[in-house]
């Protein structure tokens, strides 16, 4: 045995031992977690409760005295809860498929690995697949840092009843893909629309040659390139693993920051955590003033404003809605009173729903 070993061995023990005392105390967490789902299962109420999560990984994170770090401790419960929910019912969730695409990345990201993934050909779908009982909740992308809002997103946010109970955000790292890891015999880059917006100087300074052809989504650029020697995509890390592609290139987005905030949306109506987020939809009759009157409640109040949107109302006019998100849950006290006031003066008000902060 070399000294390295020698020295490695007993430490390996003692993880052995520790691992085994975790797994002991997971086991006994589930059975817990089993007994909490026939509890909920007599009263038919929610297995997912995204407040509960929320307080046991900020509770963790208040006690933990390191060396872990506070992102590590949300990662790991992440999972653990994950594990447990599925022992009560395992939830489906559905996005914007295929296999691959940052959607999927943020679903498992917010919900941990232990759920039933329903990939989506459109955000229509993934609202319908919701609406209809197909999945408990979906996910879908509402913004980006580059490129602004998700138009279609923010529509079917507006007409479906579907309610908001979280938000994620994801880092967006793009990757120029092909099966090869070169450009040998590629003519073409096929990408996402939003991804070839997001990426277009590095494109112009670096590969002015080549074609560029949108497509349905990342992956789905992924999976061509996967096949297609002429094609090289642009996509990030779930997609790259997905397809088995290797980088040309690696993080080819123009703005290193570049984010997407995406929300879950389903039937759910979270409880006031002391941290949350509430999204409006407003408009407001065409007169000067009208917008300054319409927030006006909201600086009395002393409710901070984290988002404010518009969108054309698709009516023809030069009408909009305003997709606003505020400080606070819809039933903290000084929101309950901006919002009775808010509510006063815009021509058409909806509550998207009230849900943990992510920030
Ligand atoms: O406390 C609950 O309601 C549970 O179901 C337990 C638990 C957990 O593992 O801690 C699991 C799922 C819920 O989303 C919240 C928490």
């Amino acid at each position: 045995m070399s000294t390295e070993e020698q020295r490695l061995a007993p430490l390996r023990e003692k993880i052995d031992a520790l691992d085994a005392e975790i797994l002991n105390l997971l086991t006994q967490r589930a059975k817990a977690a089993q007994e909490v789902g026939h509890v909920k299962g007599g009263f038919s109420s929610p297995v997912f409760r995204p407040e509960r999560e929320r307080q046991v990984v900020a509770r963790l994170q208040e006690i933990n005295t390191g060396p872990l770090l506070a992102d590590g401790i949300a990662a790991i419960w992440r999972e653990v809860m994950s594990a447990c929910r599925a022992l009560e019912a395992r939830q489906t969730i559905a996005y914007l498929g295929p296999a691959g695409t940052f959607s999927e990345q943020a679903a498992q990201t917010y919900f941990g690995h232990s759920i039933v993934g329903l990939p989506c050909a459109s955000l229509d779908e993934v609202f319908k697949s919701v609406e209809k009982g197909a999945a408990q909740f979906g996910v879908v992308p509402v913004e980006n840092s580059s490129e602004g809002a998700i138009s279609r997103t923010l529509d079917l946010l507006l007409d479906s009843s579907m309610r908001i109970s979280g938000e994620v955000v994801l880092p967006i790292r793009h990757h120029l893909l092909t099966k090869t890891g070169n450009l040998d015999g590629v003519t073409t880059v096929c990408a996402h629309a939003q991804a070839l917006a997001q990426c277009q100087q590095w494109l112009s300074v670096h590969a002015p040659h080549l074609k560029r052809q949108a497509v349905s989504s990342n992956a789905e650029a992924a999976r061509l390139a996967a096949s297609d020697p002429t094609l090289v995509a642009i996509a990030g890390d779930p997609a790259q693993e997905a397809y088995g592609l290797q980088a040309v290139a690696a993080q080819i987005q123009d703005d290193p920051h570049n984010r997407t905030r995406f929300v879950v949306v389903g039937a759910y109506e979270c409880q006031p955590t002391g941290k949350d987020q509430t999204s409006l939809v407003l408009s407001v009759d065409n007169q000067p003033g009208a917008v300054h009157r319409l927030l006006a409640p909201l600086a009395k109040h002393g409710v901070s404003m984290n988002r404010f949107e518009s969108r054309p109302a698709r009516k023809g006019t030069w009408e909009y809605h305003f997709y606003i998100d505020i400080a606070g849950h819809a039933d903290d006290a000084k929101v309950v009173k901006a919002l009775e006031e808010l509510k006063e003066t815009a021509a058409f008000y909806k509550n998207l729903g009230s849900y943990p902060h992510s920030a």
